[in-house]
């Protein structure tokens, strides 16, 4: 692979991508199919659908977790596989934090993982900035994470997600186990990183409302198939979508705004 290739290629693509579990005696699944998508560099692309729709398998296969039946996923214009020992431009941050980080380490040894190869010295100026960098105290890097909020902890996974300096950032519902009053600030952080950094963003999201927020292109999924992909605002465009579910998707979502009182606005201040 050239470099005038990886320099111009989009950070993210996903060509006629199918991945169907099952087979040899097992019942068959087709988790997805014909799924084609791309992302450039510094923009997001939300994936939204309902449970079983295939939102995990698809991040799994973007981030070489799982190989596709058909069709293939690109990092820049090149096919990506995890290999042990290298540190990924592609990092993910998981619904869960508490889960995502090692109970008996500290959070500061947690971050510093992906530095290995570097200097004492190196890893641990580099902790001090990536925590100050998501709003958490450096002096609390030797901490273990049962002593941080929900919030606080998942501020911690995407500081660990950075570290390795990511072109690629895939975010498996990032704010659905905290609590409404942070998944805000959750989501202002990572607009205000993604800014800062230019990493391409994969954000998969239940919630029309976080996809508006954080996204300019939006893959709505249903069994495994690409029902609506494109714009953020064309979705919302009653005369751009004719999917009968994805316009019922919008306007229970508009429903959801109007009940709660959730809006972008009060999304962005945080
Ligand atoms: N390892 C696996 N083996 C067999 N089937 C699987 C596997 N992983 C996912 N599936 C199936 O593929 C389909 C898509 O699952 P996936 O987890 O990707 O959906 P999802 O949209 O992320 O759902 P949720 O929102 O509930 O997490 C489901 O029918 C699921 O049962």
């Amino acid at each position: 692979m050239t470099t005038s290739v990886i320099g111009t290629a989009p950070a993210i693509e996903a060509i006629g991508l199918g991945k169907t579990f099952g087979g040899r005696g097992r019942v068959k699944r087709e988790a997805l199919a014909e799924i084609t998508f791309s992302v450039e560099r510094g923009r997001t692309l939300a994936i939204v659908g309902e449970s079983g729709a295939g939102k995990t398998t698809l991040v799994r296969c973007i981030a070489g977790l799982e190989t596709p039946t058909s069709g293939e996923t690109l990092i820049h214009g090149a096919p990506h596989a995890c290999r042990a020992g290298r540190v990924s431009p592609v990092q993910m941050v998981f619904q869960n934090p508490s889960d995502a980080l090692d109970s008996m380490r500290s959070v500061g040894s947690s971050i510093a993982e992906p530095l290995r190869g570097r200097s004492r010295a190196a890893r641990r100026a580099r902790v001090t900035e990536l925590l100050s960098l998501v709003g958490i105290n450096p002096a609390r890097a030797k901490d273990r994470p049962r002593s941080f909020s929900g919030g606080q902890l998942q501020r911690i996974v995407i500081a660990r997600a950075l570290a390795p300096e990511p072109s690629v950032l895939l975010c498996d519902e990032p704010t659905s186990a905290l609590d409404v009053s942070v998944q805000a600030q959750i989501i202002n952080l990572l607009l205000k990183l993604q800014k800062e950094h230019g990493f391409a963003a994969v954000v998969v999201t239940h919630d029309l409302a976080v996809a508006k927020v954080l996204a300019d292109d939006v893959l709505v999924l249903r069994h495994g198939k690409s029902l609506f992909y494109g714009p953020v605002d064309d979705l919302l465009d009653v005369n751009l979508t004719h999917d009968p579910y994805v316009t019922g998707l919008v306007s229970a979502s508009r429903d959801a705004e109007l009940g709660l009182g959730t809006d972008e606005e009060e999304l962005a201040l945080g």
